[in-house]
């Protein structure tokens, strides 16, 4: 535990690699550990070295980390039944793997005792109390974590008092009250907390999972209610629906309530963490995700947008720059003047909310969302659109024609190909490409037609592709929005097209790629040649 009396604890190489979907190398947790230990997290759950050899080997590769803050911790069961602790090969592993701090988890449901464990509650209180006698003896901290500890607090409250005390008998330095099922209830959790707290000697800490989406707030009524560790996962991964999630937990009591759990310089660096974290698991972080989601603090309805613009608490609960993330303004058919200015302006600060052309841009926008388009996250075909409508565009090329050949091949002769005819001034040029598919013989096409006249545009590469049908009941004869995302290798920016034809709605946004990225160019070589 840390001074400030309430420490964080993250399982997510142990808990969180029980979610689905999430497998660490050894090296992604070397370099989760670094990360969290930097961002200041009090103890980190490394792994159950029980489990296999792969995770006893990551205790030993961690063993040489030179950690500024945070201890790691191992995790395991108490002893099987009927077994003598020194003999159990998983605390054998627990203390194989050096840590300072061990995790050993028991049963406290009465249900559990007699039908997982098959056993005695007798037995069931000598394997808790044995296990954690030895580990101590051993000269470890034990935290003992008390498995399904509110179902079996509900069923049964003096047998899962018993088999906690069972542990503080054995000598544990904190139990952890765990929610293993993530039923329980904010009311509960508190009153529940409230209760062991003032029974236990020891400090209590809680664990919770988050199948009814309540595993946030029971944390935070938690500690109000006296528990003095928050166990969760920096992201929420873990089993099921995952586990309490860290990035909302430590915010929420660090801002809204002073209870420090990372050090106060840290907390404005909780988005990058987060998502750097993500990186290293190879997942997005959820755009709605509190606080550190890239939606946190966006405002998409005009209204919203306009009283943030005025005022920023009028729609915000917090500064997003206190935990590092941004106030973002998406623009789409439901934005109002104020979004689509404060957006507008950065492009040509000569206009004025009010102006004609504010309101303009404004319907054009409104116009091309009902067709299908989204701006909201198209930046680049955005900027295209101000300019169009302002009459401040003109094009780098101009398309003659596109043709497209697919058909039935063998091999590298299947796929498509595709010729294209373009204007750049007065020089026509025709090209031919073939790609694995329709669209990506066209954007080569196109490239190598054009890359004649642009030689930048070689540094352009696609990075991601998105296809939606708007009317799926049309079948066939539906309209489908392409969002095209691509990068120059200094930034990544977004287009988009629409139409009834999937080749077509992609050269939209293959067309506007190219043009923001030449428009780009331009303003760069510019901006070079000014003294
Ligand atoms: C709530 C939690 O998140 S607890 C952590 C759960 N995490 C994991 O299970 C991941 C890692 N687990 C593993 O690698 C394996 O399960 C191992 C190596 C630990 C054990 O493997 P095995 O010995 O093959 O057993 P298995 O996985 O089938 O587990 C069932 C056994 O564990 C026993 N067991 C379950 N919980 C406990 C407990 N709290 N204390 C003691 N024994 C327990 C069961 O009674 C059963 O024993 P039995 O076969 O004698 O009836
Ligand atoms: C120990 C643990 O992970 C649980 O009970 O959920």
């Amino acid at each position: 535990m840390n001074t400030k009396g309430i420490s964080i604890f993250d399982s997510t190489l142990r808990d969180g690699a029980q979610g689905k979907g999430i497998s660490f190398s050894i090296e992604d947790r070397l370099a989760i550990v670094r990360l969290l230990d930097c961002l200041g997290i009090d103890l980190i759950e490394a792994g159950n070295p029980g489990s296999n050899p792969k995770e006893l080997a990551f205790f030993e590769r961690a063993s040489s980390l030179q950690l500024q803050h945070a201890k790691l911790v191992s995790f395991g069961s108490t002893c099987r039944k009927g077994c003598d602790p020194r003999e159990d090969r998983n605390l054998q592993a627990l203390l194989e793997s050096g840590t300072e701090v061990c995790v050993v988890f028991g049963k406290c449901w009465r249900f559990h005792v007699d039908s997982v464990l098959e056993t005695t509650e007798e037995e069931n209180l000598r394997m808790i109390r044995e296990s954690v006698r030895w580990i101590k003896e051993n000269g470890r901290s034990v935290i003992f974590d008390a498995e399904h500890f509110f179902d079996g607090f509900a069923d049964d409250r003096a047998f899962a008092m018993r088999a906690v005390n069972a542990a503080v008998e054995g000598g544990a330095d904190m139990v952890c009250l765990c929610d293993t099922n993530g039923g329980v209830f904010p009311q509960d959790a508190q009153r529940v907390v409230q209760y062991v707290v003032q029974r236990l000697p020891v400090p209590v800490s809680v664990h919770f999972h988050d199948d009814c989406g309540m595993a946030v707030a029971n944390s935070v009524v938690s500690v109000l209610a006296g528990a003095k560790q928050v166990q969760g996962t920096f992201l929420g991964f873990g089993e099921r629906c995952g586990n309490a999630n860290l990035s909302a937990i430590i915010p929420n009591l660090q801002i809204k309530r002073g209870i420090e759990c990372i050090p106060q310089e840290n907390i404005g660096q909780l988005t990058r963490y987060a998502h750097e974290l993500a990186a290293i698991a190879n997942v997005e972080v959820p755009s709605g995700a509190p606080y550190v989601g890239s939606h946190a603090f966006a405002h998409k309805a005009g209204m919203h947008a306009d009283g943030v613009i005025k005022a920023s608490r009028s729609f915000e609960h917090v500064d997003p720059f206190l935990v590092g993330n941004k106030r973002r303004f998406p623009t789409s058919e439901i934005s109002g003047r104020a979004v689509v200015f404060a957006r507008v302006k950065q492009i040509l600060p000569e206009l004025t909310l009010h102006s004609a052309e504010t309101q303009k841009i404004l319907d054009e926008i409104k116009r091309l969302e009902m067709a299908g388009y989204q701006f909201e996250g198209a930046d680049a075909s955005f900027e295209l659109l101000v300019r169009r409508q302002m009459g401040l565009y003109k094009p780098y090329f101009e398309l003659k024609y596109y043709k497209i050949y697919s058909g039935a091949g063998v091999g590298e002769e299947a796929g498509a190909s595709a010729t294209v005819k373009v204007r750049v001034g007065d020089e026509v040029q025709l090209m031919a490409a073939e790609g694995n598919g329709p669209v990506n013989a066209l954007d080569t096409a196109l490239r190598k037609a054009l890359g004649l006249f642009y030689p930048v545009l070689n540094r352009v590469k696609l990075t991601d592709y998105k296809v939606r049908v708007l009317d799926g009941e049309s079948a066939t004869a539906s309209r489908v929005r392409v969002l095209i995302t691509s990068t120059d290798g200094s930034g990544t920016f977004t287009t988009v097209g629409v139409s009834g034809d999937v080749v077509d709605a992609s050269f939209q946004a293959l067309q506007d790629s190219i043009e923001y990225l030449l428009l780009k160019a331009d303003a760069q070589a510019r901006k070079a040649e000014q003294p």
